[in-house]
């Protein structure tokens, strides 16, 4: 790892600038290292919330497995420190911000734009999976866009090394994929799941097992209960994908390797991500 990694940063080494986002466990904030004039953003976690949550381990596992990690469409977590009652993430900066805020924005996104994402997320997780990481939660609120309009996915917070794979729930429920949800034993192909879900959000505006009650979700995730709106139109290409992704048995599952030669892929997805 570089020298950056091994440094004790203090807070005094930042200039802190306006905050980017509000997330459940403290503030981000837009800040630039005084020395090299790097701007970077800064996580800001209260030890007593984490404590509270006890979740201070998921953090450590957190910073652990991103230091591993190093992908264009993976936002970089450069290091951390911490004071008396906070932890600080130094995290990469993505300047086009929260990607759940521009799918709100514009209800859904065009084929074209899916398709890149997607195949920018299924790259991404190929690599993690390589490395025997599965994300575990993947939704739009853990989407970064970076300034070229490239997607960044965020917040390890969830993550796991496969060999020890855990059975605590996690995350919203609308991104879980059967196994998780009725909790018994999972593997790698959750992302595939997740990524079967976001193609559809990104599609329709909406996860496709949405509902008003937590039991109804439960129940249309495990039958897998998925039904394709006649609007806004979208292509048998994308539907057939989908379909494939969203697989109760996690071993049928299109391999995501699969999803990068699947032909919505091939025909939508701008090459370079
Ligand atoms: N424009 C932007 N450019 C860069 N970043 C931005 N926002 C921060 C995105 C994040 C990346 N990584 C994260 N990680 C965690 O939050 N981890 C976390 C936090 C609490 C508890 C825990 C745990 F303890 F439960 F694991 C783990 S948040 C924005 Br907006």
């Amino acid at each position: 790892s570089t020298a950056a990694e091994k440094k004790r940063w203090t807070l005094n080494d930042f200039d802190i600038g306006k905050p980017l986002g509000k997330g459940k466990f403290g503030h981000v904030y837009l800040a630039r290292e005084k020395m090299s004039k790097h701007i970077v953003a800064l996580k800001v976690l209260f030890k007593s919330q984490l404590k509270q949550s006890q979740v201070e381990h998921q953090l450590r596992r957190e910073v652990e497995i991103q230091s591993h990690l190093r992908h264009p469409n993976i936002l970089r977590l450069y290091g951390y420190f911490y004071d008396q009652k906070r932890v600080y993430l130094i995290l990469e900066y993505a300047a086009k911000g929260e990607l759940y805020k521009e799918l709100q924005n514009c209800k859904y996104f065009s084929e074209r734009r899916a398709a890149t994402y997607i195949a920018s997320l299924a790259r991404a997780l190929i690599y993690c999976h390589g490395k025997h990481v599965i994300h575990r939660d993947i939704k739009p609120e853990n989407l970064l866009v970076g300034a070229e309009g490239e997607l960044k996915i965020a917040d390890f917070g969830w993550s796991v090394h496969t060999f020890n794979r855990r059975r605590t729930m996690c995350g919203t429920l609308d991104y879980l994929p059967p196994e998780m949800v009725e909790s018994v034993e999972h593997d790698a192909n959750v992302d595939i799941w997740s990524l079967g879900i976001l193609c559809y959000e990104f599609l329709y505006g909406v996860p496709p097992f949405e509902a008003k009650e937590h039991s109804d979700t439960y129940r249309r995730i495990v039958q897998v209960d998925l039904k394709f709106p006649s609007r806004p139109i979208v292509s048998s290409a994308a539907k057939d994908l989908i379909s494939r992704m969203l697989v109760k048995d996690s071993s049928q599952r299109l391999p995501l390797h699969k999803v990068l030669e699947h032909q919505w892929i091939v025909q939508n997805a701008d090459p370079s991500g």
